[in-house]
């Protein structure tokens, strides 16, 4: 059964075709940098354990756009994957915010689009994008079944003592105002990795995915307990272009005496802060080149990203009574070296002692960097958001 998954971030596209139930896609790509300068899509098929890649560079204006290339490639040329569209039986998408309503795989009907929508100013990077890429989906594969895989799913079985805030009832039972959690996913494909690695159920998980937006997970016995995002994907971790927690008290100030609008505020959280507010570039790799030039900002953004990680652990390690594992994953925690280091460095008093060669020797597969004699496993595994997406559709079909 062919799957194909379609995970749309907030400036990327990232997909895979699976023919289920292989672990191994037929194809995978990425289109990344949309709608800004230098955009371009990575295409790469997997004939007989080979691999055959294609990059095209051309501007795309948009996420729509992204895709219907990215779907033309698929029945293209000599690399075709499929003779027509309807060879694919499914299309996954990750969808990044499905307030209280879902905790598993979905089929898409018009109810469930509604439902997507009605979240949009509440994941304004990321539902109307996944959005736009259903409605492309659909038009491109009219016989394929359409299913929503979504970020907050995992974070159901957080506690009401950690999902509700501090205000009045109502805002919960009258607006859903909680903490839904994001990254549920990502979170639920690594934990799932380690306790298999681990080879117990029984374990005490603090999971760190860093990528463009970050988040950071307690998850006891396999369930998640708490996390850092809240009722949107801006709380928590300082990311690649928002800010994660600050006081609500700024927002107040900024309207009352510098008078801001909502618009300019969210712009401002969502696209304008973080490691681009701060260190001056929205990717880490940037902010390294930065840092290692000796300029301060990117030096400054270094630290605030690596302390605020830090905090969480301790405040996970309360939340959890304990720690016997830490993971870190996606584009920051699987590649950043000294990111890792700088996370774990004086955690100590935790049982947290990374080992500087392992740190360095990870090769793209699950490597335990601690050191032999801590008490916490310090585990780099690299995410699949794909895979965990195509094996929850092909579960639902099945
Ligand atoms: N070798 C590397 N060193 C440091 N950061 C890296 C490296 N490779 C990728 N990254 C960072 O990973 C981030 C993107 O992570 P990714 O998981 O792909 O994000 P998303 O899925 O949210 O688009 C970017 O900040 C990028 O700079
Ligand atoms: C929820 C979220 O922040 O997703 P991403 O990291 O893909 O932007
Ligand atoms: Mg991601």
């Amino acid at each position: 059964m062919n799957i194909l998954v379609i995970n749309s971030g907030s400036s990327s596209i990232k997909y895979q075709l699976f023919k289920m139930p292989s672990t191994q896609p037929v194809c995978s790509g990425l289109v990344e940098r949309i709608g800004i300068e230098g955009s371009f899509i990575k295409h790469s098929v997997f004939p007989a354990g080979e691999k055959l890649s294609i990059e095209k560079d051309a501007f795309i204006s948009g996420h729509g756009e992204g895709l219907k290339q990215v779907l033309a490639l698929l029945s293209e040329g000599l690399h075709a994957v499929i003779a027509s569209p309807g060879d694919i039986a499914a299309v996954g998408h990750r969808v990044v915010h499905g307030g209280e309503h879902f905790s598993g795989a979905t089929l898409i009907t018009d109810q469930v689009k509604k439902q997507i929508k009605k979240l949009f100013s509440l994941a304004p990077l990321h539902n109307p994008v996944n959005y736009k890429c259903i409605e492309v989906a659909e038009q491109t594969f009219p016989s394929a079944k359409q299913i929503a895989v979504f970020d907050t799913a995992f974070h159901q079985t957080i506690p009401e003592a950690a999902y509700r805030y501090a205000i009045p009832e109502q805002y919960y039972s009258e607006h859903g105002i909680r903490v839904y959690g994001f990254h549920g996913t990502s979170h639920k494909y690594v934990s799932e990795q380690a306790i298999n690695w681990l080879g117990k159920p029984h374990s005490k998980i603090i999971s760190i995915h860093l990528g463009n937006g970050c988040s950071i997970t307690a998850i006891k016995d396999g369930k998640s307990i708490d996390t850092s995002m809240g009722f949107g994907p801006l709380n928590g971790l300082m990311m690649g272009t928002r800010s994660g927690d600050i006081d609500p008290s700024v927002i107040f100030h900024l309207m009352e005496h510098s008078g801001y609008t909502l618009e300019q505020l969210s712009t401002l959280l969502n696209k304008q802060s973080g490691l681009l507010g701060v260190g001056g570039s929205s990717d880490m790799r940037d902010i390294n080149k930065l840092a290692g030039e000796g300029k301060d900002k990117a030096k400054l953004a270094l630290k605030l990203y690596a302390y605020r990680i830090k905090k969480f652990i301790g405040a996970y390690a309360a939340s959890l009574n304990g720690i016997d594992t830490i993971i870190f994953t996606a584009g920051v925690g699987e590649n950043d070296v000294e990111m890792r280091a700088a996370v774990c460095d004086e955690l100590d008093y935790l049982g947290i002692k990374i080992d500087k060669d392992k740190n360095k020797s990870y090769q793209g597969e699950l490597l335990d960097i601690g050191m032999d004699d801590a008490s916490v496993r310090i585990l780099v595994v690299p995410t699949n958001e794909e895979y965990e997406i195509a094996n929850q559709c092909f579960k639902l079909l099945n």
